[in-house]
């Protein structure tokens, strides 16, 4: 496939119902292109190897962005890991066979920061891929994510097929999981100290995660899409290319950022009985800003629109 994408290419985004899925078609759309496919689950169940042929059969896109997958912050990694792990695996495993059968041009496969090992030198680098254990939270999903990873490269290897992975940080934005048990943080954030406002006058304390200590490299998603497209047209290598801001904060830090926009007379108490996960996932993105890419979103401006987004759709 020619750099750039032919804004004609026949395109199909998985998951585009979903936070990443839908925010690739918002971009994708105002770039122009007028081939866009977004199947939903109904339509294709992406675990099934038949349904997916025939789909792919059907349909022959050029262009795959799969952005499909089981997601869910620390707490649903935890207690879900025999879910997290088959459905991630089927996910990719059905898609890009079909992608190498049907002669797919290019595909970019979602993958995620917490493939790194738990204790991996920061900022990570893409060749720390595999150098040390994992964070034990979310394993079951990293080695799912890690064998997407590995499946473009076998493809490229043995079938020449321009399969590659974009690594992305921790995400948050408009169409996020705002259920506070199965979140991520951020949304997971906004939504109590949301319930701490609706519950009115007085101080209210709100219960959260961990210690507080932990660092994340949170990136809005509307940044995670503009630079999927970059590396669509732009990106000529072959291995994953970590995506994010490149500067991480502090939980207790969000958590002070969250509380001043939502709910500032709010208390905060601390559950250390929950896992704090790993310590920091900081990504080293100079492969993608080697691509002439830079994050548009400061945190505190994505917090914002964040909780304006929530308010029109989930309150
Ligand atoms: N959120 C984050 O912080 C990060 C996410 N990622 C990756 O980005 C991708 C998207 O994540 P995100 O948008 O947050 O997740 P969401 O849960 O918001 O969206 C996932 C999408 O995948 C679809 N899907 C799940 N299973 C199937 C299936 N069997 N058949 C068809 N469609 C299916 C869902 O469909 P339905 O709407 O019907 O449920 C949904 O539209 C994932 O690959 C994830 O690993 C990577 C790093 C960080
Ligand atoms: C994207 C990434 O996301 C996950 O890894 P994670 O970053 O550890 O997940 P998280 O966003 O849920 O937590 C980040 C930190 O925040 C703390 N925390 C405090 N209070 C709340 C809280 O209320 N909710 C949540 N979810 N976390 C909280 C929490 O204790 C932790 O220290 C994996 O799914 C992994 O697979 C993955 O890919």
């Amino acid at each position: 496939m020619p750099s750039p994408i032919p804004r004609d290419a026949k395109v199909l985004v998985t998951g585009g119902r979903g936070m990443v899925g839908s925010a690739l078609l918002r971009r994708f759309r105002a770039e122009g292109f007028a081939n866009l496919l977004a199947p939903t689950r109904d339509e294709v169940d992406l675990r099934d190897q038949a349904a997916v042929d025939a789909w792919f059969d059907r349909q022959r896109p050029k262009v795959v962005v799969h952005a499909a997958g089981t997601v869910g912050g620390i707490e649903a990694n935890r207690t879900r890991p025999a879910e997290f792990l088959y459905d991630n695996l089927m996910l990719h495993a059905t898609v890009m066979r079909a992608a190498w059968r049907t002669g797919v041009r290019r595909l970019l496969y979602l993958g995620s920061s917490c493939v790194y090992p738990r204790d991996c030198p920061q900022p990570m680098r893409e060749e720390h891929l595999l150098s040390g254990p994992l964070e034990p939270t979310n394993d079951a999903y990293a080695i799912a994510k890690i064998a997407g990873v590995k499946a473009c490269d076998a493809y490229r290897r043995q079938h020449g097929c321009d399969f590659f992975a974009a690594m992305p940080t921790n995400l948050y934005g408009p169409g996020d999981n705002f259920d506070p048990q199965n979140s991520h943080v951020v949304a997971g954030m906004i939504q109590k100290f949301h319930t701490c406002r609706q519950q009115g006058s007085g101080r209210r304390s709100v219960a959260l995660w961990g210690t507080g200590a932990p660092r994340r490299e949170l990136m809005h998603v509307d940044d995670l899409a503009d630079a999927c497209l970059t590396l669509l047209d732009r990106y000529e290598g072959a291995g994953p290319v970590n995506v994010g801001v490149g500067v991480d904060t502090a939980v207790s830090e969000l958590a002070e950022q969250v509380r001043s926009i939502v709910c500032p007379d709010a208390t905060i108490d601390y559950d250390t009985t929950k896992p704090d996960g790993a310590p920091r996932k900081l990504l080293d993105v100079s492969r993608l800003e080697s691509l002439g890419w830079r994050s548009r979103i400061p945190l505190a401006d994505g917090l914002r629109s964040t909780y304006e987004w929530f308010l029109e759709n989930e309150a």
